[in-house]
């Protein structure tokens, strides 16, 4: 690995420069002491008030050697030459942030001192350091150019022009400058050294532009390449022989693995966008060429030849390999599809693989991909030895190109599990961050250095050989990957995200989010939601429920039980819903009103059959259970709608996403969520709305990088497994400086839960309401923009850890009367209709009982599913299922449910008319237990426990 050595001087040499010593030498007392020296000198460095000043005729002249680099504090860890190997690189984020307009500071910001925690872990040598000033806005642009970073000029006007990306984010800033600057030695480009690839893991927060940070300098590379490759010939490109020329049929050249198929397409699309260089953006390298009269010749960029390639199976595996033989020189695919084409596929060749990429590699980990990547390394490795390499087209002999394979891993909460993927797949990494607190690598120091000096003299010989006598020369052998040690993960979102809970009794949480949601929309009419739901039943139920509810009343087609018999079934079943109910359960104040509910729920016993989803699969990635791979399939059995408007919720269309969906149906589905078009042509709203918001109904398999622009708000319905869970799902909105709010709904005997986040440093705060709503409707970005803004600005709202009782509920539901035009004392009249007209609606037909059943029976086992160390605060124990059972629109909840191997009953808590008749009353009832809902008791929001109602 080269020297890291910035070249930040101006040319009136007033700047202060640091510079390491060249080489380290002698014994380990020496080196440690050379290190000390350099620390001081940095150090020193620091406290210089005079920083220096830009000389922008510098950063004119050449992109390479005069470069800034994007961080106010750069932290590099150099080996020793037998030392450990490995690099960590964090920046101060604060000073640099290049984010839009990013007022509101909120409480969770980072501090410095989290960083100075994680220093110590990593045994560190300072070797480069700049201080700017940042009212020098020509320096400033100058480090905010992607040309500066060595992106090409064609390339990084066709990111401004055509994609609208006009400067980098720090993650790209950082990466870009570790991969094409400071990779090609800076210091002395005369000697034309190698690049010093090393593997990279790569940690920042949820959308700021990760996958950009990774494929520009892939991309880019391949085009340097491509010049290059034209340029050595002197020659135009018909000249060339077909041999010399790169094409697809180099094969793949990089592959970009991901733990879902919607990542995978969202992957292949972006490479797809960036390879698309149009003539006009090609014409700024040679407009470049000639600002800069040396420099050397540059012709016109090929891009023409790179092809991406998509393999995520739910497609015609012919069709797959068709593309595969053709060639696909970045392609990108889930891990079982990629394997399965290593195997079977013979044409797919890999031998010129030159980057893999583990995108989000901590959940393919977690989805048990372990074995399945293990696999794809040792059938690489096998494969990229198949082929002689003097076979290889010139192409592949650039400088530009690596020598060996580039591993890349990336997510936004890479933490221990990783471990075990960076022991087997990455060879001294560089780990990259944008949070200061980043992660610590540790090389085992028992292995010797010895074989990466080896390589790098290799580098250095090969690399001189194809740029211009091409002599032939074996490959460096593959050096032992060294042991990685990731320090503990402090989580990070984005700072202009408003994180937000809402409390919520049991028997109460479909009335809240229904009016949650209503609340959203009146406040931004172009609102787009996400809920996140634990498993796809539960997501097909709230699809349904919400685009068909009400239907009657609108369209008046609505017809499969008339209005007599649902009344009358509402009647005969009415339990605890009316407003006398409502009332006392808010208020805590009738002792009695467990034993009339259960006498009453008797009635509707015939829907108390276990009706429970035989493969069931809380996050359904894989799509494993092969269900409806094709149209005609799906078709067959089930609704097909992409969506559906809402008539509960008003202009308004209903949308849904898992993994059990057939692939188009997936496809289709993002697709339509995420375009910016009016959705509600053909509903009949009309008026300056018409354009509407959308919801997302949908499990985690949309938690993880999906890009859908302009996300205002995450619902998370159903709390996240884990803690890492929890950041992605709120990191769908907020992206890349734009606003958002994500509520977290909790049961009153979940709370704890929000002590677990904050030891994360993740605060939430009591969520808030803007008391104007009910009178002005506000458009789409202003609604959550001024309000998170206005929210930072008067301190936040600090997290209150006693949660005692619902009145932000209640709150709500007084806004929403409010937004209905009614009294706010009607709040809880407004509580018992909503609840009422579910209820109405998964009564009136048998297949709406089953579908509410089967998803009530599926969450409760999904319930089951927390990890071990948030069991104390979600256990199935603690859910009082009968008033769990209303937030599917139940009257009851199911006699008995399938939890892992056992059948749990839950009929102990809701016993016939004999049965309760036989228990003596003060067993049955106790006055604290009933009172869940309770205000003014604060242990009465736990609710009762099943194992209470044990005899
Ligand atoms: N420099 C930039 N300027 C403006 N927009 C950008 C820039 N880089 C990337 N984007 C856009 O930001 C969005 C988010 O990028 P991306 O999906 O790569 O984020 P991410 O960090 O991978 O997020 P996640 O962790 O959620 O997967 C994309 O729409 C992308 O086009």
């Amino acid at each position: 690995m080269s020297d890291f050595v910035l070249n930040l001087a101006t040319s009136s040499g007033s700047a202060p420069v640091f510079r390491p010593s060249e080489k380290k030498t002698g014994g380990w007392k020496e080196r440690h002491k050379q290190k000390k020296l350099e620390k001081h000198k940095f150090k020193k460095l620091l406290k210089n008030k005079n920083p220096p000043k830009s000389n922008e005729q510098n950063y004119k002249s050449s992109t390479v050697e005069t470069f800034s680099p994007p961080i106010v504090e750069v932290e590099q860890y150099v080996p020793d030459q037998d030392g450990p190997n490995t690099t960590a690189i964090q920046a101060d984020y604060d000073n640099t942030s290049d984010l839009p307009a990013k007022k509101p500071l909120p409480k969770n910001t980072n501090s410095a001192a989290n960083l100075d925690k994680n220093k110590n872990k990593t045994s560190s040598l300072f070797t480069g350091f700049v201080e700017q000033e940042s009212t020098q806005t020509s320096q400033a642009e100058n480090q905010d150019k992607f040309k500066n970073l060595g992106i090409m000029p064609a390339l990084s006007k066709h990111l401004s022009s055509k994609l609208e990306i006009m400067k980098p984010t720090d993650i790209q800033k950082i990466v870009l400058f570790n991969s094409l600057v400071n990779n090609l030695s800076p210091d002395n480009p005369s000697t034309k050294k190698h690049y010093s690839d090393t593997d990279i893991l790569i940690r920042a927060e949820t959308g700021s532009g990760k996958t950009l940070a990774y494929m520009l300098p892939i991309i880019n590379r391949l085009l340097l390449s491509t010049s290059e490759t034209l340029n050595n010939n002197n020659s135009s490109e018909s000249q060339l022989s077909k041999s010399e020329l790169p094409s697809r049929n180099l094969g793949t050249l990089a592959i970009v693995l991901t733990p879902t198929r919607e990542l995978a397409k969202q992957v292949y699309e972006t490479t797809l966008s960036l390879i698309n260089i149009s003539k006009a953006s090609n014409s700024a390298d040679v407009d470049e060429h000639k600002d800069n009269i040396s420099a050397e010749p540059v012709q016109q960029v090929r891009s023409h030849w790179i092809v991406p390639g998509l393999v995520i199976g739910g497609d015609k595996k012919q069709s797959e390999k068709a593309r595969l033989r053709k060639g696909a020189t970045i392609l990108a695919c889930t891990p079982g599809r990629l394997l399965d084409h290593l195997k079977t596929t013979s044409s797919f060749d890999v031998s010129n693989l030159r980057w893999l990429i583990l995108d989000e590699c901590d959940l393919l980990l977690e989805l048990g991909f372990h074995e399945t990547l293990k696999e794809i390394l040792e059938i690489l490795e096998l494969k990229k030895n198949s082929l002689p390499f003097a076979n290889k087209n010139s192409f592949m002999l650039s400088k530009h190109i690596p020598k060996s394979r580039i591993n890349i891993l990336c997510s936004a909460t890479l933490k221990d599990n990783v471990k075990k993927l960076a022991d087997i797949s990455l060879n001294n990494p560089l780990v990259l961050s944008s949070s200061k607190n980043s992660l610590s690598m540790v090389s085992d120091p028992n292995i010797n250095d010895s074989d990466t000096d080896e390589s790098s003299s290799d580098d250095e010989n090969l690399s001189d050989s194809s740029t211009s006598q091409k002599k032939i020369k074996a490959e460096p052998k593959p050096k032992p990957a060294k042991k990685v040690e990731i320090a503990p993960l402090e989580f990070n979102v984005p700072t202009q995200l408003l994180q937000e809970f809402l409390v919520t009794p049991p028997k109460l949480r479909l009335v809240a989010l229904t009016n949650l949601m209503k609340f959203f929309i009146k406040s931004n009419n172009e609102a787009k939601i996400i809920v996140f739901l634990s498993c796809k039943d539960e997501v097909d139920f709230f699809y349904s429920l919400f685009s068909n509810t009400d239907k009657k009343k609108i369209t008046g087609q609505f017809t499969e039980k008339s209005d007599r018999e649902i009344d009358e079934k509402a009647n005969q079943n009415d339990s605890d819903n009316d407003i006398d109910d409502i009332s006392k359960d808010l208020n805590g104040s009738d002792p009695e009103s467990r034993s009339s509910n259960t006498k009453k729920r008797d009635s509707t016993d015939s829907y108390g059959k276990d009706t429970r989803s035989q493969n069931f699969n809380r996050n359904d990635y894989s799509n494993k259970n092969g269900k409806y791979n094709n149209r005609k399939d799906y078709n067959d059995k089930s609704d097909h709608s992409v969506y559906n408007k809402s008539y509960v919720l008003e202009n308004t269309s209903i949308f849904r996403l898992h993994g059990s969906l057939p692939q188009f149906l997936r496809s289709e589905t993002i697709s339509k969520f995420t375009s910016l078009e009016n959705n509600n042509r053909n509903t009949g709203f009309s008026g300056e709305n018409s354009r509407g918001a959308k919801i997302l109904f949908c499990t985690d398999v949309a938690a993880r990088g999906l890009d859908m622009p302009e996300i205002s708000h995450i619902i998370q319905y159903d709390p996240p497994t884990d803690i890492a869970s929890y950041v992605h799902r709120v990191g769908r909105t907020a992206r890349i400086g734009g606003y958002g709010r994500a509520v977290l709904m909790l049961l009153p005997s979940e709370t704890e839960y929000l002590n677990l986040l904050d030891s994360n440093k993740l605060t939430l705060s009591r969520i808030s309401y803007d008391n104007n709503i009910g009178n002005e409707t506000k458009n789409t970005k202003n609604g959550v923009e001024s309000f998170v803004s206005a929210f930072y600005r008067e301190g936040g709202n600090n997290l209150n850890k006693s949660i005692t009782n619902s009145v932000e509920l209640e709150q709500l539901l007084k806004i929403c009367c409010l937004i209905n035009k009614q009294k706010t004392a009607q709040w809880m009249d407004l509580a018992t209709d909503t609840q009422m007209k579910f209820e109405n609606y998964v009564l009136s037909h048998e297949s709406r009982s089953q579908l509410a059943q089967t998803a009530f029976m599926s969450s409760v086992r999904a319930y089951a599913t927390h990890t071990p160390s948030e069991k104390h605060i979600f256990h199935i124990k603690n859910l009082h299922l009968g008033h769990f059972a209303k937030a599917f629109g139940l009257r009851q909840a199911p006699k008995t449910i399938n939890v892992g191997n056992k059948v749990v009953s839950t009929s102990k808590s809701q016993k016939t008319k004999n049965d309760t008749s036989k228990l003596p009353i003060k067993k049955r009832i106790k006055p604290s237990e009933m009172s869940e809902f309770s205000i003014g008791a604060p242990t009465s929001m736990l609710g009762p426990r099943t194992k209470k109602f044990k005899r």
